[in-house]
């Protein structure tokens, strides 16, 4: 199978003072299209730091990072923003909606920023939140809705510009057992039928049984990658 992202030898440490922090250590990583693989590990082991190195946040020290053919960190700043709005969704802990705004007005001014208003902009937001089960909340703003619902949204709005790789960190853990499980079970069927890449940072044990794959990162190392069956 062709990956989607193909990582090597990165790198990364923090200098903060005199005190450097060398977070990842050399990680080869390959990301398969068409799955949801979860990355997992002890709090402070890299796994954020290796999730904002491979969406084009976070340069590495060393390495590199091919997405899609692109040779991410060669690319001028201004190359690569276009590259992420073009190919990638994220999706956070803090779900990041505008709280003014309705579920559907969230969707429709990130279609508006890229260009695409009026009917095809409506008929496109409308298939994202029906497809994250919301169509009949479509109508409400954040503080009308649940937490599960607001990260549901927040899915449908990473969704809604179909992007090729899909970004979670963290996306369960302001969520209880239940609405965590939803939201993976949704980022799960994403993967499978938009064959979208999907790459997220968990905490949360129980979530592990819905992934394809499972990295394990401990002290800046990958120390195991399964699939669990
Ligand atoms: N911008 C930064 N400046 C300085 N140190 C940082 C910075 N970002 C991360 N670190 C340090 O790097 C280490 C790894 O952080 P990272 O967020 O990648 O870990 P994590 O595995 O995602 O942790 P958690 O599960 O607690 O979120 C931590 O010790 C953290 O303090």
């Amino acid at each position: 199978m062709n990956s989607t992202i193909s990582a090597t030898e990165l790198h990364r440490s923090f200098t903060s003072g005199k005190t450097v922090t060398t977070v990842l250590r050399g990680i080869d990583v390959d990301v398969c299209p068409g799955e949801l693989t979860l990355i997992i590990g002890p709090s402070g082991s890299g796994k954020s730091t290796l999730l904002a190195i491979l969406s084009g946040l976070l340069r590495p020290d060393r390495g590199t990072v091919h997405v899609l053919g692109a040779d991410l960190w060669t690319l001028s700043p201004a190359r690569l923003d276009a590259f992420r709005l073009a190919h990638m969704g994220f999706v956070f802990q803090g779900f990041n909606l505008f709280p003014s705004l309705t579920a559907l007005e969230q969707l429709l001014v990130l279609l508006r920023y890229r260009g695409i208003t009026g009917r095809a902009a409506s008929a496109r937001a409308e298939r994202a939140l029906d497809e994250v089960g919301l169509s009949h909340r479509k109508n409400l703003r954040p503080a009308e809705l649940s937490g599960g619902e607001k990260q549901r949204v927040a899915i449908a709005r990473a969704l809604v510009k179909q992007p090729e790789l899909l970004f979670a960190d963290e996306p369960t853990s302001a969520l209880d057992g239940h609405n965590g499980q939803i939201v993976i079970e949704l980022l799960h069927r994403i993967a499978r039928q938009h064959r979208t890449t999907v790459l997220g940072v968990t905490h949360d044990g129980r979530l592990l049984r819905h992934a394809d794959r499972v990295i394990n990162v401990e002290d800046g190392v990958i120390v195991s990658d399964e699939r669990p069956s």
